[in-house]
């Protein structure tokens, strides 16, 4: 009795045409509420790739869902870099910022931008890209063997470019900065930052931070204690205006070069807190480095040969690191308008190639009766520093 009550009833509501309609309505109602849980819940659901301060093995890149199926296939497709290179934490702090001298001493953001300048709009190696990570038969990112760790303005940028020219070099562009400010991103990551190499190809990368870095021989060492150090030096008064000029270029309105050396103009007393003096000081920086490292496994090349004889610093620098002499003179010119020896070629390239405008420029001009005090000052760390190497590097 009470079945055919309820089949009546179904058959009148399903016979009556407005009904009917709105049936159907309330069911694509129905089915489009359902698909929307659906969508909201899957997403929720599916892995989501963030950001780690672990250091994952996976070359810096960690996946908050580990047990998500093809994980390894995914995380290198898919997942973001864990971390950009972590600036100088010093440099972010606003209490830190407002000490001029600090401020003198941090030019991280005129390094950076410099970086873009010097390698001409190529991707920064400095963020791992997770596709790069693949191996491509016999290719392999590897560790430096090779490492330029100086100094800053004495030429490394050039020494660099010419190097890349060599077909069994392969270095990073950018300036990864790993063994003073991203030490705490691990191996992997540095690793990964390298471009891959076939046997026998040397890997490297420059940093001119590294030769003033307290932690650096320590840190390199414990990577590979056949590491092969290369310094390029400049006299350390030309240096030291260098790098003033590269400062003044980023924020016009720092005191004179003249009321940063001195800490008292009238005593003539350097102050070698100052960043650009303390740099030049090679002799007590070397000691550092040769306290894990033996003098034959570094070179010293001299920024101001390398300028006027570019060829013949780099027959040093190839047989210093066991290669074959082919980059020679027939790969330079000298562009008058720049001023400085450029390349022919540059690597993967068939055009001449000048370093950019960051590199070569022109320097304020400095009361004369400084520039003398400073060679005055700089003299026996000169003599202690040619005595080191076993090089007489010519400085006034
Ligand atoms: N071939 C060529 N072209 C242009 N510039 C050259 C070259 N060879 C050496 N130099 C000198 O390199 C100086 C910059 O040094 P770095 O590259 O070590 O600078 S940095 O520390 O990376 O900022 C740069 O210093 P400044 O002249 O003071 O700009 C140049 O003098």
């Amino acid at each position: 009795m009470e079945y055919s009550l309820v089949c009546h009833s179904l058959y009148v509501v399903l016979l009556s045409p407005v009904k009917n309609k709105l049936l159907i309505l309330c069911i694509m109602f129905l089915l489009w509420v359902y698909m929307l849980y659906c969508c909201v819940g899957y997403s929720s659901t599916m892995p989501s790739f963030m950001m780690d301060s672990d250091q994952g093995k996976d070359g810096g890149f960690v996946s908050e869902n580990k047990d998500a199926p093809g994980k390894d296939l995914v995380s290198k497709l898919l997942l973001r870099p864990k971390s950009p290179p972590a600036l100088d934490p010093d440099y972010n702090s606003p209490s830190v910022r407002t000490a001029s001298r600090e401020l003198l001493n941090n030019d991280l953001e005129a390094e950076k931008s410099d970086v873009w300048d010097e390698i001409g709009g190529e991707r920064s190696s400095l963020e791992p890209c997770g596709l790069s990570s693949f191996s491509n038969g016999s290719e392999s990112k590897k560790l430096p063997q090779a490492i330029i760790i100086g100094v800053k303005k004495g030429g490394t940028r050039a020494l660099l470019e010419f190097l890349r020219v060599h077909p069994d070099i392969r270095a990073v562009g950018a300036e990864p900065h790993f063994f003073d400010r991203n030490y705490n991103n691990g191996l992997d990551w540095y690793r990964d930052l390298m471009p891959k190499t076939l046997e026998g190809q040397i890997t490297m990368e420059k940093t001119p931070s590294y030769f003033v870095t307290r932690e650096a021989p320590a840190r390199i060492y414990a990577m590979s204690r056949d590491t092969k150090l290369i310094v390029v030096v400049r006299d350390p008064v030309t240096r030291a205006i260098s790098d003033y000029t590269q400062t003044l270029s980023k924020k016009p309105d720092i005191p004179t070069f003249e009321s940063l050396t001195f800490k008292n103009r009238s005593t003539g007393l350097i102050d070698t807190s100052w960043s650009a003096i303390q740099i030049g000081l090679y002799a007590k920086h070397l000691d550092s480095w040769l306290r894990f490292f033996p003098l034959g496994q570094m070179l010293f090349v001299s920024g101001e040969r390398l300028i006027r004889d570019p060829a013949g610093e780099m027959a040093r620098v190839q047989d210093f690191l066991g290669l074959k002499r082919i980059v020679t003179d027939k790969h330079f010119y000298f562009n008058h308008t720049k001023g400085f020896p450029c390349l022919k070629k540059a690597e993967g390239s068939s055009k001449p190639h000048c370093l950019g405008k960051t590199k070569g420029r022109t320097h304020p001009n400095i009361n004369p009766d400084v520039v003398r005090r400073l060679r005055d000052f700089y003299r026996p760390f000169n003599m202690k520093f040619y005595q080191m190497t076993g090089q007489d590097f010519g400085w006034e």
